[in-house]
């Protein structure tokens, strides 16, 4: 069963940028990845571990969940980069580029009991998503949007039409496992219009939220991937009309001229309890 807790914003932030890291404890993101992959320059890499593994283990950042992304296991820092965020203890560590299970298993042998996320966006990943899915330890799917694009030789447009076979895939697999999923970014970061649109596709493919890369993407991303307030209410007439219907020996309820069985009062209830997580984490980052 997926976890219920919150993962609508997904802010990178690079791992080098002490002023980010300080901003990041303020900003209202359900999880922040510190990142000492792709948004970090080789000379700064190790500054880089030292700084976001020092910050983690003074837990700056409240209720909000803490990963880290490591440089990948074929690069020079990857090993070390390893070691350090396990011995941080960050809510989970994000291993880019991962192309088969053996990936997550390797990083499972060095980060112990920490959840693993992956970072899918290559090719092979892609197509061993539902292997990848089933390895022991991992939490979650992070589309590689970018990665993707470049390794495909696609483009990036507004309808992701040359991605939407591989984000289908992974999330198939990933709730096929019962995962948490997230999104791609958005590049264009002070494109509203856009990141709207974005989100609203992801949303309504079943992502869990999207990653971004700049704190002026969080309210709309937390906007729209956070169940409506019509969407609730509506949850809460089908829970009660089917526990009324159920009360006389029925198994259909009707609400609004729809009807209700089991399974749409299962979606309502997982509607309820993600409003619900929303709202705890909101209240304890405030
Ligand atoms: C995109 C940026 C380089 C823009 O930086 P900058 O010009 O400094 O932004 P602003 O001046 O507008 O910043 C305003 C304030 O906000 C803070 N800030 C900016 N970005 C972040 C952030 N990501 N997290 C936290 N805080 C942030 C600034 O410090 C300013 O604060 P203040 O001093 O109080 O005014 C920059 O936003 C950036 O570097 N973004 C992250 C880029 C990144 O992480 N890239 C890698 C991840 S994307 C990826 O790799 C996806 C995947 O792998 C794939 O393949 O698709
Ligand atoms: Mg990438």
């Amino acid at each position: 069963m997926t976890e219920s807790r919150p993962r609508r914003s997904v802010l990178y932030m690079p791992g080098s940028k002490q002023r980010a890291l300080e901003k990041a404890a303020t900003l209202p993101a359900d999880a922040l990845i510190l990142d000492l992959e792709d948004a970090v320059a080789p000379a700064e890499k190790v500054a880089a571990r030292d700084l976001v593994c020092e910050t983690v283990k003074g837990r700056p950042f409240g209720a909000r969940e803490v990963i880290i992304r490591v440089n990948g296991s074929d690069t020079e820092w990857g090993a070390d980069d390893l070691l350090a965020a396990a011995a941080a203890a960050p809510d989970a560590i994000l291993i880019p580029k991962v192309n088969s299970p053996e990936d997550i298993a390797a990083a499972r042998s060095v980060a112990g009991d920490i959840a693993i996320w992956a970072m899918m966006e290559t090719p092979l990943g892609i197509l061993n998503a539902a292997q990848i899915a089933a390895a022991p330890g991992l939490t979650c799917m992070v589309m590689g949007t970018n990665d993707l694009v470049k390794d495909l030789h696609a483009a990036h447009t507004p309808d992701r039409l040359p991605l939407i076979t591989s984000l289908g895939q992974c999330l198939l697999a990933a709730r096929a496992h019962g995962l948490a999923i997230v999104d791609g970014v958005y590049n264009a970061f002070k494109d509203d219009e856009g990141l709207r649109a974005s989100c609203l596709q992801g949303r309504d493919m079943g992502f869990d939220g999207k990653t971004l890369i700049h704190p002026l993407q969080l309210a709309i991303t937390n906007e729209v991937f956070a169940p409506s307030a019509a969407a609730l209410e509506e949850a809460e007439a089908q829970v009660t009309a089917f526990e009324e219907a159920t009360a006389k020996g029925e198994a259909v309820a009707v609400v609004n001229g729809r009807i209700v069985e089991n399974l749409h009062v299962e979606n309502a209830r997982r509607l309820l309890a993600e409003a619900a997580a929303i709202a705890k984490l909101e209240q304890q980052a405030a």
